[in-house]
């Protein structure tokens, strides 16, 4: 089947930056990728070109099967599911939990005069029941705890059953029991076959749910390592990225790492 995401030589400069620098780098459809790097290697910026929300400055972007510049952009979203911190701080803090799911459907975050159907409701309700936030649907967002957000915005992600799901930094500021509630239901979206072609950030390889595939580790806006977790997510490739010595655990599908 073809590649849900490729990119070719993508650069991309913000102001004097050179954010992103020669990246190339594809997704087939059954793939389940985790990036890592430092702070400010780029990451967000691929995901906000890869969500079609952006466009590199050369190079190619090609999202299910369209090229970026020379497509629809807001029909092409609409087949994205995204969860990131940046789309979280639009969510108007009165909009009930269903509603913010089900907007998603339009691709916006207020409901305003959109007819929704009984469907909607339905498959809103049950991805909420599916991260365990059934309870919470007549709830405002801004009433829930930085977890039950974080399980609401992957619900969302799914409503509109995308081809791509793109999770920026998930797991961050949950705690240790909401963190492993979370990778338990990526581990168990990861496994269905059904599910869409995943790709998360994250900061930590603790945070990297079992079940997950590949791995791009990024520097400096260039791509250091890419490729299945188990050739490429390695203690040499982590220290290249994160430029110190770095020894890489694994343990049952799971990860642990330190500086050594
Ligand atoms: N609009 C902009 N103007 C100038 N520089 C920018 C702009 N947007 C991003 N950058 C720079 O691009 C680099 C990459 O930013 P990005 O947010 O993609 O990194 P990141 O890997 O997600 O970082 P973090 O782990 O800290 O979230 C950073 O150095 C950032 O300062």
């Amino acid at each position: 089947m073809n590649d849900v995401l490729r990119l070719t030589d993508v650069t991309l400069r913000r102001g004097e930056n050179q954010v992103l620098d020669g990246v190339t780098w594809s997704v087939a459809p059954a793939d389940r990728w985790v990036i890592l790097g430092p702070n400010g290697a780029g990451k967000t910026s691929l995901v906000t070109l890869c969500s079609a929300r952006a466009h590199p400055t050369t190079g190619s972007v090609e999202i299910l099967g369209e090229p970026l510049g020379e497509t629809n952009t807001q029909e092409l979203r609409i087949r994205i599911g995204l969860a990131s911190a940046a789309l979280a701080d639009r969510i108007p803090p009165s909009e009930t939990v269903r509603d913010l799911v089900m907007t998603a459907a339009y691709g916006v975050t207020g409901r305003w005069r959109e007819e929704y159907e009984s469907v909607d409701e339905m498959r809103a309700d049950d991805l909420l029941a599916a991260f365990g936030m059934h309870a919470f649907a007549d709830r405002t967002f801004e009433t829930l705890s930085e977890g039950e957000r974080k399980r609401v915005q992957i619900a969302r992600a799914l409503m509109t059953d995308p081809e791509l799901l793109l999770l920026d930094e998930p797991a961050a500021g949950l705690d240790l029991g909401g963190r492993e509630e979370l990778l338990g239901a990526l581990t168990e979206l990861a496994g269905d076959r059904r599910s869409p072609a995943m790709v998360m950030v994250t900061h930590h390889v603790e945070e990297i749910p079992a079940g997950f595939t590949h791995v791009l580790l990024l520097r400096d806006g260039k791509a250091v390592a890419q490729g299945p977790l188990a050739d490429s997510l390695t203690s040499a490739n982590l220290s290249a990225a994160y430029g110190l010595p770095i020894q890489l655990f694994a343990h049952e599908g799971r990860w642990t790492a330190r500086s050594v």
